[in-house]
C-alpha cells in the first residue's frame, strides 16, 4: 500500500489522501466525516481505488490526522435526514467502501440542505461488541455521531425558532424578547435582525469558533447559515473586495455586553480570510497588539458616560489560546 499525502491547508479543507492500493486503476474519492473526533475538520477526502479496503481507509486517516492506534477506529455507513443520523452500521474491515458508495442513490443538489436525505461515512471509535454490517436505528436523542455543529445547524429550524427577529409573525417587544431568551437557552447566543446581528453575551465558551465554523461561513450570503459572528465579517470582507470601498462593523452595547470578544472574533476570520490558508503569520497578532492602547481609548471615552463602540481590543494571552486552540494548532 503507498500512502501519499495530501498537503495540509486550512482553510481550503477537506485534507485530501490519495491512497493506492489493491493495484486498481480507476480511483474515486471517498469523503469520510469525522463527526466529534476532529474540531479542525470536518471531513477528509480519500482518493482511492475500489478495492481500498475499510481498514486501509481507517489506517490512512488515522496516520495523517495522527489519531493514535488504527484499531481504535472503524468506518461507519450512516444515513441522515436533515443533518440528522437516523440509522448507522459499521463497515466490515475487509469492505470496499468505494463499492458500498457505488450504490447509494444520487443526492440531488437542487434539493435544499434543510430537507436532504444521504449516505455518509464516519470515522468512529471501534466498538467491539457491536455487530459488523449491522444497520442499528437512533432514537433522535440518543444518536453518538451527532455533533454540536449539526445540532446549531438544525435545532432552531426543528424548534421552529426565528433565526431573524425581521420574521416573527408579531413583531413587538414580548415576542422579541421571548424569541431571544428562547434561543439562548438552546445555546444560541446569536440572532439577526435583517443584516444586523444581536448578541447575547453568555459568560461561557461555546464551541463555535473553531477552523470547521470559520470554513463553513466563507462565501456564504448572510442569513444562508444560523446567525454568527464570522457571517459578519464574511458579509464585510466581500463587500469591501467588491464595491472597493472601506467597510465599517460598528459594535455597540453596555459595558461588559462583549463587544471586545466580538471585535477580536471579526478580526480573527478577517485574518482567516486575507491570509489564503496561512493563519497566524503575525498579522492577526500585529492588529490585535494595538489593542491595549486603543482600549485606553475606548474607556476614557465610556468613562465620559453612556454606552461605548469598541474600536480594537485587548487579548489577553490566554484567552487567545483558550477559544481559539484548535485553529492555531493548523499553522
Ligand atoms: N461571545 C462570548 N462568548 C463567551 N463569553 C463572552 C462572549 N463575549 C463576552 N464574553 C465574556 O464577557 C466578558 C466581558 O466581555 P467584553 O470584555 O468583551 O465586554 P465589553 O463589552 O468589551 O466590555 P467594556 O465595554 O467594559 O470593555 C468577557 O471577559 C468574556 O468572559
Amino acid at each position: 500500500m503507498a500512502l501519499g499525502l495530501g498537503r495540509m491547508t486550512y482553510p481550503s479543507l477537506p485534507i485530501v489522501i490519495t491512497l493506492e492500493s489493491g493495484g486498481g486503476v480507476d480511483t474515486s474519492v471517498l469523503h469520510i466525516y469525522l463527526g466529534t473526533l476532529s474540531t479542525r475538520t470536518d471531513s477528509v477526502c480519500i482518493r482511492t481505488s475500489r478495492n481500498a479496503t475499510a481498514e486501509d481507509v481507517v489506517k490512512a486517516i488515522v496516520y495523517r490526522l495522527r489519531l493514535g492506534h488504527c484499531e481504535n477506529y472503524e468506518l461507519a455507513e450512516t444515513f441522515s435526514t436533515r443533518g440528522r443520523v437516523c440509522k448507522e452500521r459499521r463497515l466490515e474491515a475487509t469492505e470496499c467502501p468505494v463499492r458500498v458508495q457505488s450504490i447509494w442513490p444520487i443526492v440531488s443538489p437542487l434539493i435544499v440542505e434543510h430537507h436532504r436525505t444521504e449516505y455518509r461515512f464516519f470515522l468512529v471509535k471501534r466498538d467491539a461488541d457491536r455487530q459488523k454490517g449491522v444497520w442499528i436505528e437512533y432514537a433522535e436523542s440518543n444518536n453518538p455521531l451527532d455533533s454540536y455543529l449539526t445540532a446549531f445547524m438544525y435545532d432552531a429550524i426543528e424548534r421552529k425558532e426565528y433565526t431573524d427577529l425581521c420574521n416573527l409573525p408579531t413583531l413587538n417587544e414580548n415576542t422579541l424578547l421571548e424569541n431571544l431568551r428562547r434561543r439562548f437557552k438552546d445555546g444560541n447566543i446569536y440572532t439577526y435582525v435583517g443584516s444586523i446581528l444581536i448578541s447575547v453575551n453568555p459568560f461561557k465558551f461555546f464551541p463555535i469558533y473553531n477552523p470547521k465554523y470559520v470554513k463553513m461561513y466563507q462565501n456564504r450570503r448572510l442569513g444562508e447559515l444560523p446567525p454568527h459572528i464570522f457571517a459578519i465579517a464574511d458579509a464585510a470582507y466581500h463587500a469591501m473586495l467588491h464595491k472597493k470601498k472601506n467597510q465599517c462593523v460598528v459594535i455597540s452595547g453596555e459595558s461588559g455586553s462583549g463587544k471586545t470578544e466580538c471585535t477580536n472574533l471579526l478580526l480573527h476570520h478577517l485574518s482567516a480570510l486575507s491570509q489564503k490558508g496561512y493563519y497566524g503569520n503575525g498579522i492577526e497578532q500585529t492588529i490585535l497588539g494595538a489593542g491595549p492602547v486603543l482600549e485606553f481609548g475606548n474607556h476614557l471615552a465610556s468613562s465620559k458616560g453612556g454606552r461605548s463602540v469598541k474600536l480594537c481590543p485587548e487579548f489577553p494571552a490566554w484567552k487567545k489560546r483558550s477559544w481559539l486552540e484548535p485553529y492555531d494548532t493548523c499553522v
